[in-house]
């Protein structure tokens, strides 16, 4: 008998095709109350789980006593409590690499729309505001050439490096786990620790993922050793920074601008303080949203969750204490 899959993410044809070949399928096709409560009666079946953006803790999971593997359409598994998975032997897996370049492409356009107040002055062309040439009041500041402070060199901030080395000549420092050589040597990047990182960095680009350790990592404290001309950038989860924190730093000016893909709470509230700052160049966390990178990642989380109905290790298995086998 085909296994129960459950998706609550729409895949392109030829990934249903495919899904629907190796199991029986049902799709919640968007996550709101309607589809919250139809994601619920269909748990009690369910061998597997595909998706993202959905919080799915214990209580959920208890819903589910037949599940044997959860394929996130994400790198990022802030939202699974791997713990619990790991106990119960569910197979957790995740969309490494077939994102970093194009979320490392989001970074690099937060950098520029911020040093050169992209979204700023062509808002003011918009409104018919242009009316003489543009003077001091309107400059930004340069990108090439400038230090590029790289938090979590992983691999989506080793592909921000490679933007900021190759093609921008700027002095890349780094602070991580641990320093990498390899990393130093392609990039000629240097080690920092956290303080100093923020001390010396024009940009400081967070690119670690949501963890105990990392929750609040960035607020008022590590706001302050930045300095008024620090540009501030975020492109990995919003709660690894203390947004209450930033608001004020970037309302007194103590630093420049702030380009941030992800936030505290998503979506933002329409009326979040961020918003009304025009230092502030806010994106509905689009970090990999392409439609090419969309169904490479698709694709990956639909291998895997094959993989593992089929009793196989997964390639992308996060929680490999889970595999017994
Ligand atoms: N904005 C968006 O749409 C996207 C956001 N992301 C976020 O980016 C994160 C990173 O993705 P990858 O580069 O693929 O992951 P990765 O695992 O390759 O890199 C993360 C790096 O952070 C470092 N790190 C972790 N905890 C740390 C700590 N406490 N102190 C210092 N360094 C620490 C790790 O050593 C590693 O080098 C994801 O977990 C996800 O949250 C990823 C893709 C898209
Ligand atoms: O993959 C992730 O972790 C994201 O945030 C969206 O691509």
């Amino acid at each position: 008998m085909k296994k129960h899959v459950v998706l609550y993410k729409k895949l392109s044809a030829p990934l249903m095709a495919r899904l629907h070949e190796a199991a029986q399928v049902t799709l919640i096709e968007t996550l709101d109350p309607t589809g919250l409560a139809q994601l619920r009666d269909a748990l009690p079946g369910a061998h597997g789980l595909l998706g993202a953006s959905l919080r799915l803790d214990a209580t959920l999971l208890d819903m589910a006593p037949q599940l044997e593997a959860v394929a996130s359409v994400s790198v990022g598994v802030d939202n699974y409590d791997i713990d619990y998975l790991t106990q119960r032997g569910i197979l957790l897996s995740n969309t490494p690499d077939v994102l970093t370049e194009t979320t490392a492409d989001t970074g690099f356009a937060l950098i520029l729309a911020t040093a050169r107040r992209v979204v700023e002055l062509a808002n003011m062309v918009r409104a018919g505001n242009w009316n003489q040439n543009i003077g001091p009041l309107h400059f930004g500041s340069d990108v090439h050439g400038k230090t590029l402070g790289i938090i979590g060199m992983g691999r989506i901030g080793e592909a921000l490096a490679q933007r900021g080395h190759f093609g921008f000549g700027m002095p890349v420092i780094y602070h991580s786990h641990s320093p990498k050589p390899a990393v130093e040597q392609r990039f000629g990047a240097q080690y920092r620790s956290l303080p100093d990182l923020l001390q010396q960095a024009d940009f400081v680009c967070l690119t670690l993922p949501l963890t105990a350790q990392t929750q609040g990592l960035i607020g008022a404290k590590e706001f302050a050793l930045m300095g008024p001309e620090t540009i501030f950038i975020n492109i990995s989860r919003g709660k690894v920074v203390d947004e209450a924190a930033l608001v004020e730093a970037l309302q007194q000016r103590t630093i420049r601008a702030a380009g941030l893909d992800v936030f505290e709470r998503e979506p933002l509230n329409h009326d979040s303080p961020l918003l009304r700052l025009n230092n502030v160049v806010a994106t509905p966390h689009i970090g990999s949203a392409t439609h090419e990178t969309r169904e490479a990642m698709a694709k990956c989380a639909v291998d895997n969750l094959l993989a593992a109905l089929a009793g196989e290790r997964p390639i992308n298995l996060v929680n490999t204490g889970a595999w017994k086998r």
